[in-house]
């Protein structure tokens, strides 16, 4: 397993993350855990962050909440300045239980419901991101019962294939999200949301899918929301944002091939600005709202190894005391982790063993055939990269209580989120 961030093996030969060492860590918070190395990400919003600035134009620079949401994840993208997406009620009183300032949140949503709505404008959020024409109407009609107006950016699909996983891609044509280019019902939306008093138009957004590692899906799309920005800007004072989505990939696993993120964000807003420039505009006040980027290889989740079994000259398995509940990636896209026995690091990886959750579904697999040190019942094992949507994916199946979450940070360990007990699984009930 590649070491990520503040990652280290001591002279024990067990990991330690954040300065703090992972079965002293297991033996305090059980297992399975995930741990989060927080210097980690703040180097990465750091990274986003200069890139940024050298293009000299106003910036937002959001933190798709989606990703990991939580109190403490929300504050420390506060301490970090950042602005927060939230796509839902629940990652809205997230934000603000955690005292993040609404000024800079702003709300995504392909249904958002009306309680949804009327939530976002009387907490004061920055913006609504309209994702189609029913919700212009159901906005208005909130908005003109409270007396009040709404800044509003419009959610574009561009027609782009990302080359990504075909459940995670979003801005082609045949997609739920957003107003449809091609057809014209991007324009038809601008044009419906400026007769509207109610709604101040202020910016247009796109995200063509996650997990992209290469440019040309995003130049592309650059390119044509240039085009209609030129168009509605003619009309419109009040628009004076681009929202670039967010998307960029990380390296799950060594044959993960992508430039460093820093080189990547340039790259990708050189291309925007080229675009804006073919329609004879200066490049516009950006947004960008990454969320696995700044989270996934941060997360590390140390599970305790239990059974094994193998099958004569097919396979060998272990279980471990997780799986599909809180880490659902491979089972949803046959993503691919990276893992190593936390407990020995100097062990030489010479078993090809796969790796099984604990739950009642054949497809509950964390890895298939990974080369490893032959594991014994009782050994950490740590999977790399579980940062981003495992946490925020996770579920009760089984009834199995979702796993504690820690905050490593400079030697010192923060419980973030508790463990779920066998009361909590209960706690609905009646
Ligand atoms: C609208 C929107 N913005 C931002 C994100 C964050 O994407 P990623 O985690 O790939 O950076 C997503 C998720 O794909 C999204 O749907
Ligand atoms: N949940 C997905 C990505 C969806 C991103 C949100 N629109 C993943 O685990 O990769």
């Amino acid at each position: 397993m590649e070491l990520h961030g503040t990652s280290s093996v001591n002279e024990r030969g067990v990991l330690e993350i954040g300065g703090c060492t992972v079965d002293d860590l297991a033996a305090t918070y059980g297992t399975p855990l995930i741990l989060y190395d927080v210097e980690q990400i703040r180097e990465r919003i750091r990274a986003y962050r200069k890139s940024l600035l050298s293009f000299q134009v106003p910036y937002v620079l959001a933190y798709a909440s989606k990703a990991f949401s939580c109190k403490a994840m929300c504050r420390l993208a506060n301490e970090e300045a950042m602005w927060l997406d939230v796509v839902s009620g629940g990652e809205l009183h997230t934000a603000l239980a955690a005292d993040f300032p609404p000024e800079r949140i702003y709300m995504h949503g392909n249904n958002k419901s009306s309680d949804e709505l009327e939530y976002a404008i009387m907490s004061g959020i920055h913006h609504i991101v309209i994702d189609n024409f029913d919700e212009i109407d159901r906005l208005v009609e909130i908005l003109r019962k409270r007396n009040t107006s709404m800044r509003v950016v419009l959610r574009i699909t561009p027609g782009v294939d990302a080359h990504t996983h075909e459940f995670i891609t979003t801005g082609t044509q045949d997609s739920k999200f957003g107003f449809d280019l091609f057809s014209g019902q991007a324009d038809e939306a601008a044009s419906l949301v400026l007769k509207q008093e109610h709604l101040i138009l202020i910016g247009l957004h796109m995200h063509i899918g996650s997990q992209i590692f290469e440019a040309d899906g995003f130049h592309i799309a650059s390119e044509r929301m240039a085009q209609l920005y030129s168009r509605i800007k003619v009309n419109c004072d009040t628009l004076e944002w681009f929202n670039m989505g967010g998307g960029l990939g990380i390296r799950y696993t060594k044959e993960d091939r992508l430039p460093p993120l820093e080189q990547a964000v340039k790259g990708l807003i050189e291309g925007a600005k080229r675009a804006f420039e073919r329609v004879g505009l200066a490049l516009p006040k950006l947004m960008i709202e990454p969320g696995r980027s700044i989270v996934a290889e941060a997360g590390t989740t140390i599970y305790r190894v239990g059974s094994r079994k193998s099958v004569p000259n097919v396979r060998d398995y272990i279980a471990i005391d997780g799986g599909m509940t809180d880490n659902p990636r491979l089972a949803l896209y046959g993503a691919v982790y990276e893992a190593c026995i936390a407990n020995r690091m100097f062990d030489e990886s010479k078993q090809t063993v796969s790796v099984a959750g604990k739950c009642c579904e054949s497809g509950d697999m964390i890895l298939w055939d990974a080369l490893l040190p032959e594991p014994h019942p009782g050994d950490l094992l740590a999977v790399s990269c579980t940062g981003a949507y495992n946490y925020s994916m996770a579920s009760n199946y089984n009834r199995l209580p979702r796993p504690a979450v820690v905050f490593v940070e400079r030697g010192e360990a923060r419980l973030v989120i508790r463990r779920e007990t066998y009361s909590d699984v209960c706690s609905l009930d009646l």
